[in-house]
């Protein structure tokens, strides 16, 4: 072999791009919990990785003694199950290796004896109903099949991902992504779920329109991840299991109609009430869980006008939903407090944006620069330029004159404008990866 496993000064290495998603009709419980195959079929929104993704190097060497990852810098143990899933299943796929310019050679066998060494970032709050598995997961198996040569489709891919989580496997796809959950009869050691995959159902540029802003409400890490909430929900939720029999197979077909006509009526009800069943059934499990907890009841936008009780974000969307006839904008929630809110054009999300930051205006030392993160275009577009012009703004029309509206400041800890984006992306330019390229240790 030239050049190849008998010398060990050589290192090869790839980094990679990937996108978070946000699922419109949630998937939330699995019939397996090995292989990660879930109990309906789910769709999501991959969000631009422009503004959320994460970035992540893999590299081989015969100097490396085992495999290693870091995670935001700090090391992370790579024992655990979805983790060694991954790796078992792309190494398995892994085919020969040649770079002339190195004068590396790996033969297909040899990669079951080499070691890994990962290192990945996410650049917005890991574990924190942000999708960060998702990301994470469709970016370490994306950036290892390039790097071993693994020749599968990105369906076959996503396959992989799901087995790191479940939501992963619709970052493998840009646009609007269905997971179908396959066949359930079919789970034997021979199908092993692999027609559990994601499916693109349209790309980015389908539905270019739709503005997306994501409120974050609070960076901490949650008390009940989603793993172990949906495992607790399959356990004890009638509710569940009406919604994955009765309700969701019609949901599906209705949201793929509604991307493929770009129908934002029909989009905005189907994933407002698709959120609200899915926390309905957070409730409905036992012990209840509250993912929409007292940090997003703080969120809340203003007093009722009636009998000033207080609305979440969700009432203040509905009512000027109500307002305007017809749905403006669509709002959904993870298993965590943020809000993500869809717009369907830029003329909207710019009466959006005024309207968050009229009610949830930062505390006061916060920098609009910093509140405001992801593409700030559309605060150019509200006239907003400065922290003066959000002091200023306006209350929104809907609120009745005589009505003092209350605003929230400092719930909000920062807003992210988005749009739907692309799937993952390779980066050719060594400058961008996250190891040394001498020590094949984080930079
Ligand atoms: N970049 C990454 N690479 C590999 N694994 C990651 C990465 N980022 C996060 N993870 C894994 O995902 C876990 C966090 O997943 P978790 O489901 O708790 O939170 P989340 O994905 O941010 O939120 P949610 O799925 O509810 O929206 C981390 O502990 C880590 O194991
Ligand atoms: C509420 C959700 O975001 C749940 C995501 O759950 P995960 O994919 O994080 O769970 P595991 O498969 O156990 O890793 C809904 C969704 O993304 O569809």
């Amino acid at each position: 072999m030239e050049g190849g496993l008998n010398k060990k000064d050589w290192i090869l290495m790839v980094t990679a791009q990937s996108p978070t998603n946000i699922a419109v009709i949630k998937y939330w419980g699995k019939r397996d919990e090995t292989l990660i195959l879930p109990i309906n079929d789910s769709i999501s929104v991959t969000l631009d990785p422009n503004h959320l993704c994460t970035t992540t190097t893999v590299a081989v060497s015969p100097s490396f003694d085992s495999d290693q990852m870091w995670l935001n810098g700090k090391e992370i143990s790579l024992s655990g199950s979805r983790y060694q899933s991954c790796l078992r299943e792309i190494r398995s796929r892994a085919n020969d290796v040649e770079d002339e310019e190195k004068g590396i050679f790996i033969k297909k066998e040899d990669w079951e004896n080499l070691h890994l060494h990962i290192a990945s970032f996410n650049n917005f709050p890991t574990a924190a109903g942000l999708a960060s598995s998702a990301a994470g997961f469709a970016c370490l198996v994306y950036s290892l099949a390039k790097l071993m040569n693994v020749k599968e489709e990105q369906g076959k891919l996503s396959a992989i991902a799901r087995q790191g989580s479940g939501s992963a496997c619709r970052s493998l796809f840009g646009g609007f992504v269905k997971w179908a959950m396959g066949n359930v009869r079919l789970i034997s050691k021979d199908t092993n779920g692999s027609d559990s995959i994601a499916v693109q159902l349209a790309n980015e540029m389908h539905w270019d329109d739709l503005v997306i802003i994501i409120a974050v409400v609070s960076s901490r890490q949650k008390e009940t991840s989603s793993t172990t909430g949906m495992r607790e929900s399959v356990e004890t939720s009638p509710l569940l299991h009406y919604r994955s029999k009765e309700v969701v197979p019609k949901r599906i077909l209705q949201m793929e109609e509604a991307i493929k006509t770009r129908d934002f009526t029909s989009f905005a009800s189907l994933a407002c009430a698709d959120s609200n069943q899915f926390h309905a059934v957070c409730l409905d499990t036992s012990p209840p869980i509250f993912y929409m907890n007292d940090t997003s009841h703080r969120q809340v936008l203003f007093s009722c006008l009636q009998d000033g009780s207080q609305l979440l974000i969700i009432n203040y969307m509905e009512k000027w939903n109500r307002f305007e006839a017809m749905p403006q904008v669509a709002y959904t929630f993870d298993a965590g407090p943020n809000a993500v809110l869809i717009a369907p054009n830029r003329k909207v999300a710019t009466l959006l944006i005024q309207r968050l930051l009229f009610y949830f205006p930062p505390s006061s030392d916060t920098e609009l620069s910093s509140f405001v993160l992801g593409d700030k275009s559309i605060l150019k577009d509200a006239g907003i330029g400065s922290m003066k012009d959000v002091e200023v703004l306006p209350p929104p029309a809907e609120i009745k004159d005589n009505i003092p509206s209350q605003k929230f400041r400092g719930d909000v800890s920062y807003f992210i404008c988005t749009r739907p984006g692309k799937g993952p992306t390779l980066f050719a330019d060594e400058s961008q990866t996250l190891l040394d390229t001498k020590t094949g240790l984080p930079k």
